[in-house]
C-alpha cells in the first residue's frame, strides 16, 4: 500500500517524465515541473512528451506545473531529474520554496562538473540535515515509461526515507530496492556512463564480442578500485547501481553514452555525434571527473582514462585501443576480489 505523499518531479526530459508517470500510475499525487512552459502545456493537452518520450501515453493523474514555487508548494518529496551540469543551480532555485519537511531525492547520474564533487555532497552542503536519497540502477526511460519490467535501487543515509522513496516508485513491473550506500550508488551510476562509451567505441570499430566482454569486466574492475578507494561498499557496485547499470548501458543501444561511443568508433566527430543524439550524454563531463577522482587517489584507470582522452580528441579510438592492448601483463586481482589493485 503506497502512502499518498505528494511528489514533485523536477526535470521534464525522458527520465523525469518516465519517473513522474510511474509514480502517478502508482497513485502518488505527482506534479512534473520543467523549465519549458510551452512543452509542459503541450504535454498536459496531449498527454504525451513529444520530444523525449514520443510513443508513450502519460497517465491522466499526472499534473504539470511550470511555476517552480507552485510545483514545490505542499510537496513532501522532491525528485530532481535534471542533467548533472544543472544540478547545483537547481538546488539554488528550489531553496526559497522548499517545504520545511520536504525530503530530497535525485535520479541524476554524474558529478558536479569541474570539481568531481558527488551530488549528495552538494545536497548535504546546501540542505544540511534534510533526508536525501539517490534513485539509480539499470533503467532506460523508454522501457520504464512503456511499463516494461525494471529494477532500480534507492540509497539514503536515512533508512526510513530510502524505504519511503522506494515505495513511491515500487510497482507491479518496477522493483525498487533500497540501501544505505549513497556514495557507492552514485559512483556506479556515474562511472557506467564513461565505460559505456568504451564498449560503444569498440563495437563501432567492429572489434567483436570478446572485446566488449573484456571491457565490461575490466571496467567493473576500475569501478571497484575507485569505489574501494572512496569508501563505497563493493556489494553496491556489484549490484543494480554498478554492475546492473554497467551491463545495460554497455550493451543496450538505447544508451546515449553507448551510442556516442558507437559514433566515435565509426569515425564521427564528437560534436556531431552529441548533436545527433539530441539528449543529455553525461559521459562527456563525467569522464573528466572520474579521472580527477582517480588522480586524487593515485589510481591508474586505463579504460576511463582512454575514454577521457578520446572524448577530448587527444587520441583516436585506434590509438586508445593500442594503448590498452599494449599494457604490461599482470595478475587480474593481485590483492583479492574486493581489494582490487591499483
Ligand atoms: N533517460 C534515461 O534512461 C535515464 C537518465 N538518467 C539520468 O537522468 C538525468 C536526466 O537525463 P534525461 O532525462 O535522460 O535527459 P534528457 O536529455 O532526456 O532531458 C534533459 C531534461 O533536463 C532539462 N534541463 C536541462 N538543463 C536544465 C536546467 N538548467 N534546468 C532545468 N531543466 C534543465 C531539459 O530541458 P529542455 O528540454 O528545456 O532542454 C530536459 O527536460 C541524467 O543525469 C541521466 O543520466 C538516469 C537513468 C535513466
Ligand atoms: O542511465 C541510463 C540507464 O540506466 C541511461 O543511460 P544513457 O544516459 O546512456 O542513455
Amino acid at each position: 500500500m503506497v502512502e499518498r505523499t505528494t511528489l514533485a518531479v523536477l526535470g521534464a526530459g525522458s527520465w523525469g517524465t518516465a519517473l513522474a508517470a510511474l509514480a502517478a500510475r502508482n497513485q502518488v499525487p505527482t506534479r512534473l515541473w520543467g523549465r519549458d512552459a510551452s512543452a509542459l502545456a503541450a504535454m498536459a493537452q496531449s498527454r504525451c512528451n513529444q520530444r523525449y518520450l514520443p510513443d508513450v501515453e502519460l497517465p491522466s493523474e499526472l499534473t504539470y506545473e511550470a511555476d517552480l514555487a507552485a510545483a514545490l508548494r505542499g510537496a513532501e518529496v522532491v525528485l530532481i531529474v535534471v542533467p548533472s551540469h544543472a544540478f547545483a543551480s537547481m538546488l539554488e532555485e528550489i531553496a526559497p520554496y522548499l517545504e520545511p519537511n520536504a525530503r530530497i531525492a535525485w535520479a541524476t547520474k554524474g558529478f558536479e562538473p569541474g570539481t568531481g564533487r558527488f551530488l549528495h555532497e552538494l545536497v548535504d552542503e546546501r540542505f544540511p540535515g534534510r533526508a536525501a536519497a539517490v534513485v539509480t540502477g539499470p533503467s532506460f526511460a523508454k522501457e520504464v515509461a512503456a511499463g516494461m519490467p525494471s529494477a532500480v535501487t534507492v540509497h539514503s543515509d536515512d533508512d526510513a526515507f530510502a524505504h519511503e522513496m522506494a515505495l513511491l516508485l515500487h510497482a507491479p513491473n518496477f522493483r525498487a530496492y533500497s540501501g544505505s550506500d549513497v556514495l557507492g550508488a552514485e559512483l556506479g551510476g556515474a562511472m557506467k556512463n564513461v565505460l559505456a562509451v568504451a564498449t560503444g567505441v569498440a563495437d563501432g570499430m567492429g572489434l567483436g564480442l570478446n572485446a566488449r566482454a573484456g571491457l565490461i569486466t575490466r571496467g567493473m574492475n576500475e569501478m571497484l578500485r575507485l569505489g574501494v578507494a572512496l569508501g563505497a561498499r563493493p556489494e553496491t557496485l556489484m549490484g543494480l547501481a554498478g554492475l546492473g547499470d554497467l551491463v545495460l548501458t554497455c550493451t543496450g543501444d538505447l544508451s546515449r553514452n553507448r551510442r556516442l561511443g558507437l559514433a566515435l568508433g565509426r569515425g564521427k566527430a564528437i560534436d556531431e555525434a552529441v548533436r545527433e543524439i539530441g539528449q543529455v550524454v553525461e559521459s562527456v563531463l563525467t569522464a573528466d571527473e572520474v579521472m580527477r577522482l582517480a588522480t586524487k587517489h593515485g589510481l591508474d584507470l586505463p579504460i576511463s582514462s582512454g575514454v577521457r582522452a578520446v572524448l577530448h580528441g587527444e587520441v583516436t579510438p585506434a590509438e586508445g585501443l593500442k594503448m590498452l592492448m599494449s599494457r604490461e601483463q599482470k595478475p587480474e586481482y593481485p590483492k583479492g576480489l574486493f581489494t582490487p589493485s591499483a
